[in-house]
Order: C-alpha cells, then sequence, then structure tokens
C-alpha cells in the first residue's frame, strides 16, 4: 500500500471503530456526548471554511446553527417531511442569510469583519431565538425518524451526516473551489487576476459554512428535542469558534478534535467540580497558540509532522536545457491573433502624475517590452490594463473590443492575464492546484506539464511555500498561460533569478506567441533580456512615452539614454 493510501486509510479505520464502539459498547450519557461532538465537529468545520480557508473572521456560526435548528424544528412540528429533508431545508435556510452576512465582509475585513459578525450574531439571537424555538413553548419536542429514535441512532446519524460533509468538503477543497478561498485570503488581486470573481468567492465561502453550521443546528435540534437561545449565543459561537482555529478545523481531523475537545474538557471541569466555562479559556489559549504558530492548528501541526514533504530548503526550478540553447520545436503551433491597444491613458496619484497620455500597441503575436527607469510607471500601465486601477481617462481595446469599462476579472476572462512583480502565489497550494484555478474551462494536463517543461519548474505536486522566490515567479507565469490568454502580461518575470536563468527565460517568452498563441506585454529592468526577446519595446519616463519601435531603436533613442544615465546608471549602453 503507497504511504498516501496508509495516511488515509488509518485514520478512516481508527474512526470507524471508534464510532463503532462508542454507538455499540459506551453507556447512553457518552454516546449523547459522543453526538455532542459530532455535531460541534460540524460547525467546526463551518468555521475552517469561512476563516481557516477563506480568512474573513465570521464570530457568528452559532447564529447560523440556530437557523438551522429554528427551521428544522418549524418544519418538524408543522409539515410531514422525512426528518433528513427538514435537516436539509434547515441547513438551505442558513444560507441567504450566511450571503447576506457576507456582504458587508466584501469590505470589512479583520476586526472590523469580526465585531460586525459578532453583533450579528447578538442580534439574530435577541430578535429571533429569545422569543423561543418551535415547540418550545407548549414542549413539543422535535420528533426523531424511527431508525435514529435511540441514542445511538440518533448518534450514527449525526456521524454519518459529519463524515459525508467531511468528505464532500474535502473533495472541494482539493479541487478549484478550496484553491480560489486559499488564494482570496492571500490576495484578492490575484484571485481577481486568475479570473475568479473575489465577490462570487467570498459569498461561496459563507453559504457553505453558513450551510455547514446549518446543518449542525438541525442534528442539534433533533438531539435536545426542544431548544433554547442559550445555545446559539455570541458566546458559544466564541466558544466554537477558539476551538476551531486552536484545532486547525480547517482539515477535517481538526473540526473531529475541535468538536471532542468543546465536548470533553467541560465534561472534565464538572467531573473535577470546577466552572465548566474555564474551558472557552483554556480554548482562547489554545487559538492565540495557534495562530502564533501559523493558524494551521494542532491538525495543521500533525499533518507537517506526518507530510513526506518536510524538507525546509527551497526547490528551485530545474533548467530543462542550456540557456540559449536553440529550443525544441514546438509541439503544436498556435496562431497568435490578438492585438491590445491602449489610446491616451492616464493615471493620478495624490498630485503624481503617474501615467499620462500614454499610447501603447501591442501587435498580434510579438513580445513587447516596457522599459523605464524605477517609478516610470510600467507597473500602473500594467494595472490600467488589467483592470486593477481606472484610469481618469484614455481607452484599452483588445482585438479592436473596448475593455476599459470591465472589471480585473472579467478582463481576466477575456484573456488579459498577468504576473505580478511581488508574488501573489499561494504558498499553501500545491503548483497543480494553482495552474488549475488559472485554467479556463477543463484542467488541460497536458498543457499544464508542457508550460511546466518549458519553464523548468519542479513537480506539479510540489507545494509552492517550498519554492525559492524566482521559481514562484516563474509558477506564476506558467499560471499566466495555462489559461491561454490573448495576451500575457508579465511584470519583471526574471526578478530573482540569475543571469543565466533569466536568458533562458527570455528565449521561452519569445518563444511564448507562436507557441501558446498569445501576445505578450513583457516589464522588465534585463535590458539585455528585452532586447534579446522583444520585437518591439516602448520606453516610459515619468509616466510619459518616451520612445517605441524596435529593440535597436529605442535602446539608442537619446531621451531613454538620459532616462536610464538619469537613474539605473549606464544599463542602456550595455547593450548598444
Ligand atoms: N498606490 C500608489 N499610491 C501612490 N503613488 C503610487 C502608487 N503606485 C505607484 N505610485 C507612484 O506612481 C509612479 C509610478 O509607479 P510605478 O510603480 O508604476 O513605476 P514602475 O515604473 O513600475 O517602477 P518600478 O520599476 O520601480 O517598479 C511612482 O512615482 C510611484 O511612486
Amino acid at each position: 500500500m503507497k504511504r498516501a493510501d496508509v495516511r488515509v486509510v488509518t485514520p478512516v479505520l481508527l474512526g470507524l471503530v471508534a464510532v463503532s464502539a462508542i454507538g455499540l459498547a459506551a453507556p447512553d450519557y457518552w454516546v449523547f456526548l459522543s453526538t455532542s461532538a459530532a455535531i460541534n465537529a460540524l460547525i467546526a468545520l463551518s468555521v475552517g471554511v469561512v476563516y481557516g480557508r477563506a480568512g474573513m473572521v465570521a464570530l457568528c456560526p452559532m447564529a447560523f446553527a440556530g437557523i438551522g435548528a429554528w427551521t428544522t424544528g418549524w418544519l418538524n412540528l408543522h409539515m410531514e417531511l422525512p426528518f433528513l429533508l427538514e435537516m436539509l431545508l434547515g441547513a438551505l435556510a442558513a444560507v441567504p442569510v450566511g450571503v447576506a452576512i457576507g456582504l458587508p465582509a466584501l469590505r470589512l475585513r479583520g476586526i472590523n469583519l469580526a465585531v460586525a459578525t459578532l453583533a450579528f450574531g447578538g442580534a439574530v439571537a435577541v430578535v429571533v431565538f429569545d422569543r423561543g424555538f418551535p415547540g418550545a413553548n407548549d414542549q413539543r419536542p422535535v420528533v426523531r425518524p424511527d431508525v435514529a429514535h435511540s441514542t445511538t441512532g440518533y448518534f450514527f446519524l449525526s456521524v454519518s451526516v459529519l463524515a459525508v460533509a467531511g468528505l464532500l468538503l474535502a473533495r472541494a477543497n482539493r479541487g478549484r473551489v478550496g484553491a480560489g478561498w486559499m488564494v482570496v485570503r492571500d490576495s484578492e488581486r490575484a484571485t481577481a487576476a486568475l479570473g475568479h470573481s473575489v465577490v462570487t468567492t467570498k459569498l461561496l465561502a459563507f453559504a457553505v459554512s453558513a450551510f455547514l453550521a446549518g446543518l449542525g443546528g438541525a442534528l442539534l435540534s433533533g438531539q435536545l428535542g426542544i431548544l433554547s437561545g442559550v445555545s446559539f449565543l455570541p458566546y458559544a459561537s466564541m466558544v466554537v469558534f477558539t476551538a476551531a482555529v486552536a484545532f486547525g478545523a480547517v482539515h477535517l481531523e481538526g473540526a473531529v478534535l475541535a468538536g471532542v475537545a468543546a465536548v470533553i474538557l467541560p465534561e472534565i471541569l464538572r467531573q473535577l467540580a470546577l466552572p465548566q466555562d474555564i474551558a472557552a479559556g483554556l480554548f482562547a489559549v489554545a487559538a492565540i497558540q495557534a495562530l502564533a504558530g501559523g493558524e494551521g492548528g494542532i491538525a495543521g501541526g500533525l499533518r507537517a509532522k506526518f507530510s513526506r514533504n518536510t524538507t525546509t530548503a527551497l526547490v528551485t526550478a530545474v533548467p530543462t536545457r542550456d540557456a540559449g540553447a536553440p529550443t525544441p520545436a514546438p509541439q503544436r503551433a498556435r496562431q497568435a491573433t490578438s492585438e491590445l491597444r491602449v489610446r491616451g491613458v492616464g493615471v493620478t496619484y495624490g498630485t503624481v502624475r503617474a501615467l499620462d497620455g500614454v499610447d501603447l500597441l501591442v501587435r498580434a503575436g510579438t513580445v513587447h517590452g516596457l522599459i523605464g527607469p524605477n517609478g516610470a510607471g510600467k507597473s500602473t500601465l500594467i494595472d490600467v490594463i488589467s483592470g486593477f486601477v481606472v484610469s481618469t481617462n484614455g481607452e484599452i481595446h483588445l482585438e479592436g473590443k473596448p475593455v476599459t469599462g470591465l472589471s480585473a476579472h472579467k478582463r481576466a476572462r477575456r484573456g488579459i492575464r498577468r504576473s505580478f512583480q511581488q508574488g501573489r502565489v499561494s504558498p499553501s497550494l500545491t503548483i497543480f492546484q494553482y495552474l488549475a484555478l488559472s485554467s479556463r474551462g477543463t484542467v488541460d494536463h497536458r498543457l499544464i506539464g508542457e508550460l511546466l517543461d518549458a519553464f523548468g519548474c519542479p513537480p506539479q505536486s510540489t507545494t509552492i511555500g517550498t519554492l525559492d522566490v524566482g521559481t514562484r515567479r516563474l509558477v506564476e507565469v506558467a499560471a499566466t498561460l495555462v489559461s491561454r490568454p490573448r495576451v500575457a502580461l508579465l511584470d519583471e518575470p526574471a526578478a530573482g533569478l540569475a543571469a543565466e536563468e533569466s536568458a533562458r527565460l527570455g528565449s521561452v517568452i519569445a518563444e511564448l506567441p507562436e507557441r501558446f498563441g498569445c501576445s505578450v506585454l513583457l516589464v522588465e529592468h534585463d535590458i539585455e533580456m528585452v532586447s534579446a526577446c522583444c520585437d518591439e519595446i516602448t520606453a516610459l519616463d515619468f509616466g510619459r512615452v518616451i520612445a517605441s519601435g524596435s529593440p535597436q531603436a529605442v535602446l539608442r533613442d537619446p531621451a531613454v539614454m538620459r532616462a536610464y544615465l538619469s537613474g539605473a546608471a549606464d544599463a542602456a549602453e550595455m547593450v548598444i
């Protein structure tokens, strides 16, 4: 059996044995507590999604759980539906509320979002839950299904629901949905640059989180029968949140540990005749420790310990051929057809005129260099073209169609893809996850392999956090191309690379139009590389175009030489 299989099969078998032993041999009281642990694990899992994955501090999981419980209780009292359907509807009822509370999260971050969601949880508790749960006033408990009527039966039902939800979530986490959450947590700009809507990605995290917590609440209604609002107070949300953070509920096993601890610890304190609220304090301390240690919590730490990838050395790109050597014939040459036209673009930051009436034409099937000394406006121009900065005037056309009014992620979907000067690749993703997220439509494994080979990147399963800075940049460029863009905007891709690697990258970039069917706008300080791989060059200084044309003409232009001599020493002379 492969080692990876053993790492999965062993905990699954242990879990099955533990669940069977509890269900078949433990006293009813402990089975009841174990049911509570499974329910808490489900709610912790919801924290794992919205906070652990998507990085949003939402402190109202018990409000979502309460909505799930309230709805399930109401349906149980007034409709004669199968219990599982009532639970599902209860969980779904929490989703629109999750999306509604997610809307402010599009603008709020960190402590502000935490306060807003805590206040929301308090408001729901007062306005909805304090009025009583369905059936509470006339003491009519939620009726469980026959198959799960006993304490043991309900325990098995709860564990089954947790297992199914956990496995579906794990599947989503391994795919593009989970990768999108990780990227939006690390960089909203990177999310948009990959062609994904930041709004949709964040709201989806809130919706899934609310569903999971709502499902936990639905199970709770059947477990307790008659509910009181006390279970869903903001204080309860804080306890679940801190336990989830401490144990690393971003992983299924972390959520299970959090669920078990949230039940066992108060029980131990009760048996010791100590106040059970001490548990909340202990979770808070453990959560602070976990945050200081890198957010993975106890489960993250255990995963790192048992991971095969324990090396701390940075992984570097491996050149697939000698720098400057003739490149092999492309597997399939593609016809580049896209031209990008920029007309009269201007950008002002306060009193700084970063761009002033800039015109630029990237012809179809060419590599166009954009040079200029520090502060000339190169990155600002890339930001404007890719939609991250709104220009005060001017127009941008792709293939003759205006894109000026489109948001960044829509421009990315139209085929304007970019890399960033400061790497924005999520360190926790594997190279494959990142490239798959950047792909449009079906993931093209052959293209991914071809790109990684072209850039000499490490194997697809390598975690990005283990790559050195230069290699991360190459992965970012590969991710830019995997979507088969019309135009690739590469912002200093050679930064962090050695001279030899730079030369090799230059020869790969020169081939991109023919090999991958896109035009390229290349921002680079490495003038030697630019002159070697570009068909045309535009030079900027103080936000204005000072020269444009063939590399030879531009690099010999007196205005360009003056700009560089006053800025980056004798860079121009180097190649003339
Ligand atoms: N967010 C911002 N706020 C204020 N000023 C900015 C901002 N971004 C850029 N600038 C200013 O705009 C001008 C152009 O900056 P930009 O980063 O586009 O230049 P650049 O040519 O890319 O420089 P470098 O080669 O150093 O990356 C600079 O004067 C810079 O200080």
